[in-house]
């Protein structure tokens, strides 16, 4: 098989003050697939996210992507190969228009004129934001602020798509939006959710973690409908919702 985009192996980290939050995790992502890290509040999940992109530097264990390790002497070129977009969107937009919030990273790695503004306007029409290029992002809805930050993150041309509750605060309209964006991106994506109607959706594979443990790795449906599963790390489907009456799911 070839090099995963992603391979964490034997990760383990505790917090300064000596709460441990992940004991020996291994998580490996293939190029092109979409997969769900699902979990109860505190299963470690942001934690690993940490560690994916050197913001947190691993206890002991290892994350590589494509190969790289994730150190601190590759720190630019891990960022550049992993895209995260954070579940609040001001976090990633604090520049007066849209066009230089995306603009901001691409000019780092130091494109300019033409072939940056054309980066920019790729990552904006990529989730449906070209006609806002001039805005300044503070008059956006939530849900169109959320999408540039995702646009901020696509100008990097990222080699995995980490988001943090991509669904989360969006009205029905703009949670299918967003899916129909995420899907039509040709990128890998590791994205973590509490919506799992929208894990169901958008992703193939799910692994869960609990306690700082991956207690499954399997297809989203069959980790949806283990009911032992399920309510042993206290994932519940939301009333009403059946995986089984689904007609068509992501392959
Ligand atoms: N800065 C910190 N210092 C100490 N412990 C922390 C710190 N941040 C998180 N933790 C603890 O680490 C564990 C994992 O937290 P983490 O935020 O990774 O969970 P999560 O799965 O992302 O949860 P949620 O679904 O609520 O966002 C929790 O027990 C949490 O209390």
């Amino acid at each position: 098989m070839t090099t995963p985009v992603l391979d964490v192996r034997r990760l383990a980290f505790a917090y300064p003050d000596g709460h441990q939050a992940l004991y020996g995790v291994d998580l490996h992502v293939h190029q092109g697939e979409r997969v769900a890290l699902l979990g109860p509040n505190g299963a470690g999940k942001t934690t690993l996210v940490l560690h994916l992109n050197g913001i947190l530097t691993a206890g002991a264990g290892t994350v590589t992507v494509s190969g790289l390790p994730v150190a601190k002497a590759n720190l630019a070129q891990i960022r550049r190969r992993v895209g995260v977009v954070f579940q609040d969107p001001d976090d990633q937009l604090f520049l007066g228009s849209v066009r230089q919030d995306v603009a901001f990273g691409p000019a780092n790695l130091g494109l300019r004129g033409k072939a940056l503004d054309r980066r920019v306007m790729d990552a904006l029409d990529k989730v449906g934001m070209a006609d806002f290029a001039d805005r300044p992002p503070h008059h956006l809805s939530f849900g169109q602020r959320r999408r540039v930050a995702v646009a901020t993150v696509l100008a990097m041309e990222p080699e995995i798509l980490v988001l943090d509750e991509p669904s989360s605060n969006l009205d029905p309209t703009s949670r299918r939006e967003l899916a129909d964006i995420l899907r039509s991106l040709d990128v890998t994506v590791l994205m973590v959710t509490h919506d799992l109607p929208y894990a169901l959706e958008l992703c193939p594979r799910s692994v869960v973690l609990s306690d700082g443990v991956v207690v499954a790795d399997a297809a989203t449906f069959d980790v949806l409908t283990d009911d032992a599963l399920m309510a042993a790390h206290r994932l519940e489907l939301p009333w009403g919702f059946d995986p089984r009456s689904i007609d068509s799911l992501p392959g």
